[in-house]
């Protein structure tokens, strides 16, 4: 007798549904609530990062984690989009494509396991109500599990990963220079420290002593475990951000103003020279970061909460720092949702912004002050063209000299200012973009 025919009527008994109820993840939850806010809402990675945080509980490891998987998916993300393009006979709803560029970078740039990268997919589609489009996660990040990099081939990634109307801008930096800045883009951006001078520190043997003199470590370094972190040895500051301050080239017992202070690092340099600096803020939050980092630096400094458009010194300063708020576009190596947050209709206000700020530092200055204009911008409009408008404006240019910058002459313009993107000292691994103009102050 068959088990069939032993069963009233032959019917096979209802298969009996199964409860999957979806295990918590913190590390792709945050991830994910990451990405569609860059995504979607055009916000930038840290401020979705805390509040996304609190609500899933995650633990300080697991947001490293998220924090890690979203910026692999941020740089990557050209490149995933195009991988994915093939597998998807119809446009999937946004959150959907973004569940799959996780699950697709953790098997083509972070060497998950193909288990865990596709069944943690469908757990989160199931997780944020989008169980209808499991089968079809399964399904394709299945196929890109099995064809793995071979699916890479023929994929112009570094063009694909930077937006059309970023490389179009970048070519006007030189010929390849886009190229060059994609190719840093790919990996995590190292950690660099500057010391405060005058000290002796285990961190120059344990890292690579840069040109400038920044201590450069492993992209990933815990930076609170180093040694010297809470006596204030030295601070967290890309290469290329050390040099606008440099270039001040600020004396013992002169009064210099740093117009847009937070987190400190430029403050920090301003200070350590024996100038009288006041650090002047306008964001509460960030000038709660600059009080911090002060204290634990012990760092003379005054810091003012004020708008640096319309404040005003007691006494008329010998130099101002402007690093100016800006687009922030030679920041993608540590920070790559500037690439799909940032668009190009937001550039007239903050050059609108950058040029209230030159005009209102002329009224700070002495006669025969020193100006630095500074951005981490590789934009045009917020560079060279602020630097243009400065002169209308009545600034006397003061070109940067070759022997200042013997140890980046590529940085260099034939103007006199200075011009860095991520792909210079690429054999190091890279710096930050930042231009920097240096203007004296007409007499009134
Ligand atoms: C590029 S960041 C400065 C980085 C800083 N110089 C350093 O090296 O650590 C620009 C800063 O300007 C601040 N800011 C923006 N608008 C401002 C304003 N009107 N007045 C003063 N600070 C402002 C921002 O909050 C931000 O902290």
């Amino acid at each position: 007798m068959t088990a069939e025919s032993r069963r009233p009527h032959g019917k096979r008994p209802p298969a009996r549904k199964k409860n999957i109820q979806p295990q918590p993840d913190p590390t792709r939850d945050v991830a994910f609530d990451i990405l569609c806010g860059v995504v979607e809402h055009r916000r930038m990675l840290e401020g979705s990062l805390s509040k996304s945080a609190t609500q899933h509980n995650a633990e300080p490891r697991d947001r490293a984690a998220a924090h890690r998987l979203a910026a692999a998916t941020l740089r990557h993300m050209g490149t995933l989009r195009a991988v994915l393009e093939p597998f998807l006979r119809k446009e999937p709803p946004e959150p959907v494509r973004i569940a799959l560029m996780m699950g697709c970078a953790q098997l083509l740039f972070l060497d998950a396991p193909p288990h865990a990268a596709v069944g943690t997919t469908v757990s989160l589609l199931r997780r944020r109500k989008l169980a209808p489009f499991a089968g079809l996660a399964n399904a394709v990040l299945r196929k890109v599990a099995d064809q793995g990099k071979t699916l890479l081939d023929g994929i112009d990634q570094e063009r694909q990963n930077i937006p059309a109307w970023l490389w179009t801008a970048w070519n006007k930096l030189g010929k390849g220079t886009p190229r060059a800045i994609a190719r840093e883009l790919c990996d995590e951006a190292p950690l660099d420290l500057t010391l405060r001078p005058g000290i002796t520190s285990p961190l120059t043997e344990m890292g690579v002593v840069l040109p400038n003199g920044s201590v450069r470590l492993p992209a990933g370094t815990r930076v609170s475990e180093l040694p010297g972190y809470d006596e204030g040895t030295f601070w967290v500051q890309d290469a290329a951000a050390t040099l606008p301050a440099r270039l001040l080239n600020a004396q013992t017992g002169e009064l210099v103003a740093d117009l847009c202070a937070a987190p400190g690092g430029k403050t920090a340099q301003l200070a350590f020279t024996g100038a009288t600096v006041t650090a002047v803020e306008q964001n509460t939050s960030r000038l709660n970061r600059l009080h911090e980092n002060m204290e634990r630096l012990a760092c003379p400094a005054t810091v003012i909460q004020a708008d640096a458009t319309t404040w005003q010194p007691d006494a008329l300063q010998d130099a101002i720092l402007l690093d100016a708020p800006c687009s922030a576009t030679g920041t993608i190596r540590r920070h790559p949702d500037v690439l799909w947050v940032k668009r190009p209709q937001d550039l007239p206000a903050l050059t609108r912004q950058q040029d209230q700020m030159l005009e209102a530092a002329r009224t700070m200055l002495k006669p025969g002050g020193r100006l630095i204009y500074a951005v981490c911008s590789l934009q045009e409009e917020e560079g060279p063209a602020r630097a243009r408008a400065a002169v209308a404006m009545g600034w006397k240019p003061s070109p940067f000299t070759a022997e200042e910058l013997s140890f980046l002459p590529e940085a260099l313009t034939p103007e006199g200012w200075l011009r860095t993107h991520p792909g210079l000292w690429a054999d190091k691994g890279g710096m930050d973009g930042f231009f920097a103009a240096r203007f004296i102050c007409p007499e009134r």
